[in-house]
């Protein structure tokens, strides 16, 4: 099943023209890596993938239905099988862990054991510590915890191991492998590591002067010559 439909998405901020014609498909149960140097529209790419920003041109389906065809309520409900990284934000401030964690266990009426996101995540330590006062990178897997909370049909994470050491980098990607097996859920993310896309990514998107240049799976790139996706990225991409 198609869950990701684009098709020469065309958007520019002023005459900043980003994104130049994209075409992009994503099936149900696919971990695919968007990669490109930095300012090629990753970022750009994934906001409206979240439904967050709006675009120029072209035609974004998201689970079969062409977003800007969408009412607010129909916006909302697809929304709803969509889980993106929630920056930090004041709110958060006076919130545990552990609280933070059954909010939007309540607001997401999950069924994931608190206990066991606790422990798949390394939290306990940190259970009891305000969220503000946590380290960047423990803010980045709380914030991953809570958006796999919802076991989502897509999530989406933009540099998701930015900032993390390289345990929790591992503990990280085995938890998304893991979900992805177990729920076929699907993982859109952008990241600069190309040892990572290598291991854990299905397919890549390689973006660079606004068009998709490559689209392929992991092997399909690597049997063209590449010794790695970094030898690729290097050869591809100029500084
Ligand atoms: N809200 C905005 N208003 C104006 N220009 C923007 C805005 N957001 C991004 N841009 C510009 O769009 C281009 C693409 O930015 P984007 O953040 O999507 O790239 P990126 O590939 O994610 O970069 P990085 O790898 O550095 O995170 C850049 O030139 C950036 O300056």
């Amino acid at each position: 099943m198609e869950i990701i439909q684009v098709s020469n998405l065309q958007k520019a901020y002023g005459e900043n023209q980003v994104l130049r014609g994209i075409d992009f498909k994503a099936q149900a149960g696919e971990i695919i890596g968007v990669i490109g140097k930095n300012g090629a529209g990753k970022s750009t790419f994934l906001e409206i993938l979240m439904t967050l920003k709006p675009y120029d041109n072209g035609n974004v389906l998201l689970f079969n239905k062409e977003l800007t065809d969408l009412s607010t309520g129909q916006l909302e409900d697809t929304r709803k099988d969509i889980s993106v990284v929630l920056q930090p934000t004041h709110f958060y401030k006076t919130l545990k862990v552990v609280e933070l964690l059954k909010l939007f266990k309540a607001y997401y009426n999950s069924q994931v054991p608190i206990e066991q996101i606790i422990t798949d995540f390394n939290l306990q330590p940190h259970r009891k510590k305000y969220f503000d006062k946590l380290s960047g990178g423990w803010k980045q897997i709380v914030s991953l915890a809570i958006a796999f909370l919802s076991e989502p049909k897509m999530l989406i994470l933009d540099e998701p191991t930015t900032g993390l050491d390289p345990h929790m980098r591992n503990l990280l990607w085995t938890y998304i492998t893991e979900y992805n097996k177990r729920t076929g859920g699907t993982v859109i993310l952008t990241t600069h590591n190309m040892d990572e896309v290598e291991l854990y990514c299905n397919k890549v998107m390689l973006l660079n002067e606004g068009i998709n240049e490559v689209f392929d799976t992991i092997e399909g790139i690597l049997s063209t010559g590449y010794k790695s996706i970094n030898d690729f990225y290097l050869s591809k991409v100029s500084i």
